[in-house]
């Protein structure tokens, strides 16, 4: 048959005195085939899980596998003797193709066990068959039939006809064909006791390799486990922290081994006016201290308590809620600032809270200037689920928020949030484009717009000083959002503009995501801005 050929060529596993189990001998060749670029022989390669089972349970790779004849004996030898592999592929079904673990791989186990125990292999062709392509009785397909040749001629009758009419049209009498991986499934169902008739029937259920079981999936969903939520607290910690370290770090460089005198407290103020605190705020830092700890030693944790206590006093008075008077419908929040100060994304951050505690929110571009504007706000307001007008590209904004404000009445909004350009070609048109909006809003409704919020971006420092004067001048800006707490070392202007302007600050941001930006609590901000727990 074809695999007498093999046997006398090719010397596989380890010397024959040793006795080997055949699924040993088997598990060797599978091996050498698994590991190709590491043979000579550049056997078909058979990448798979059940060959890796096999191998596995045989005790794992033989390294002397294929080392016993010179490769050149063995390769003139099998060319004498052997079909010309292309001829087996020739009449190969397409999907059992040489190589294919089904037939070649096999053919070769039998050759081995042949070559090791001088008696036929207990493995045959059929072992070798997929079960849809049965062997035809009297075409020399058996295994006492002679040479590989009509061997292969049976496989090639087989491939005349579809594998599924082959199946159906079978001889009763004809013996089972095993399922290609039958030997692998016998090795199991060998170990785990069970039975294993079943192994050459096509429809009986797939012998699983060992760890997989079949049945239904788990019934109980993998739980994933979130990411830790950081509270608000620490996200403002984590926000400021380049702000407070470098304050920290300065103060303890300070006052290192210090007596507190006049000049450390002279430097303590120069250096609280350099983090953009304020003279105001300085000053008080540095009389508290003085009063408490002059002429002892000082710690730079008591400066940063009292400077936190001190930040906390000045900024109470600020730290305030943004009232919504919904009797308005809508109450109307008119946002500016300089361009870039975050007013688009704080907008969308406000009408997901707001509308996520169940308020009917319309989000206006009134930044006609500026085409990503208008389109950034449309994704925020899709986002939010909010009610969204815009108009086209250098439109007139103060005819837009007419608009806006019309049918935001119209369709019963509790808020209408309008946005404005932050830039335009001159300082005086943009002031007069802001004006002309307050009038406009004003003739629908007198009180309107409500709300005047101007966003003020921490990393411009003492700039932001200066915006809320001109802002609050020409748009009557009653409230402050400060965006950008994070990643700048300037946060420490907000104490500043607090103290000067006792403008209520509503909410502060410190990054880009909806969640970052959280109402402004004095507390905590003096806390985080001095390096301190809450
Ligand atoms: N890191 C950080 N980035 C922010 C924060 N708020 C807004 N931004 C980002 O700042 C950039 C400018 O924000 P916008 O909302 O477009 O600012 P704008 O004032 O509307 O700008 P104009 O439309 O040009 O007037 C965007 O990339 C925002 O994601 C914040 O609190 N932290």
């Amino acid at each position: 048959m074809a695999f007498s050929f093999i046997k006398k060529v090719f010397t596989f596993g380890p010397k024959p005195e040793e006795e080997q189990a055949p699924e040993a001998v088997e598990a060797r060749v599978l091996e050498s085939e698994l590991e190709p670029h590491s043979r000579e022989e550049n056997l078909p390669v058979a990448a798979d899980p059940v060959l890796a089972e096999e191998m596995e349970t045989a005790g794992g790779p033989a390294d002397d596998v294929g080392k016993d004849a010179s490769v050149e004996e063995l390769a003139e030898q099998a060319e004498a003797l052997a079909p010309k592999e292309d001829d087996v592929s020739d009449v190969l079904p397409a999907e059992v193709q040489a190589g294919d673990m089904g037939l070649v791989p096999l053919s070769l186990l039998e050759a081995e066990a042949q070559a090791e125990t001088g008696a036929p292999a207990e493995s045959t062709i059929e072992d070798t068959l997929p079960a849809a392509l049965p062997l035809q009785p009297g075409s020399g397909d058996r295994p006492e039939d002679e040479g590989g040749v009509a061997e292969v001629a049976s496989v090639g009758e087989t491939e005349e006809a579809p594998a599924a009419g082959l199946a159906a049209e079978a001889d009763a009498e004809q013996e089972p064909i095993a399922d290609p991986i039958s030997p692998a499934a016998e090795e199991i169902s060998d170990r785990t006791g069970e039975d294993d008739s079943s192994s050459s029937d096509p429809f009986a259920a797939p012998v699983l390799p060992k760890g997989f079981a079949t049945g239904p999936t788990a019934s109980e969903p993998v739980a994933l486990v979130p990411p830790p939520k950081l509270s608000w607290f620490q996200r403002l910690r984590a926000g400021l922290a380049r702000t407070s370290s470098q304050l920290t770090g300065q103060i303890a460089a300070l006052f290192t081994k210090r007596k507190l005198d006049d000049e450390t407290l002279q430097d303590l103020e120069d250096l609280l006016i350099q983090a953009d605190l304020g003279v105001e705020t300085a000053m008080r830092v540095t009389d508290t201290l003085a009063s408490e700890r002059y002429g002892k030693d000082v710690t730079g944790e008591d400066v940063s308590r009292i400077m936190a206590s001190e930040i906390a006093k000045v900024l109470k008075p600020v730290a305030k809620p943004l009232q919504l008077d919904l009797s308005h419908k809508p109450h109307v929040i008119l946002v500016v600032g300089v361009n870039g100060t975050g007013k688009t994304t704080t907008i969308g951050k406000l009408a997901a809270k707001l509308s996520g505690a169940g308020l009917k929110v319309m989000v206006a571009a009134g930044d006609t200037f500026r085409a990503a504007a208008i389109e950034q706000l449309k994704i925020w307001a899709d986002r939010t689920k909010s009610e969204f007008i815009g108009t086209k590209l250098g439109a007139d904004a103060a005819g837009l928020a007419y608009d806006a404000f019309e049918q935001a009445k119209a369709k019963r909004c509790d808020v209408l949030i309008i946005d404005t350009a932050g830039r335009l070609q001159n300082k005086a048109e943009l002031m007069a484009e802001l004006e002309k909006i307050v009038r406009v809003l004003g003739k629908l409704d007198p009180d309107a717009p409500h709300t005047v919020l101007q966003t003020l971006d921490a990393t411009t420092g003492q700039n932001a000083l200066s915006q809320v004067e001109i802002f609050r001048n020409v748009a009557g800006v009653n409230g402050l959002i400060m965006t950008k707490l994070d990643g700048t070392a300037r946060g420490g202007i907000l104490v500043a503009i607090s103290a000067k302007h006792k403008l209520p600050v509503y909410f502060i941001g410190v990054g880009e995501s909806v969640e970052d930006l959280e109402p402004f609590e004095a507390e905590d901000f003096a806390h985080a801005i001095a390096g301190l727990g809450q």
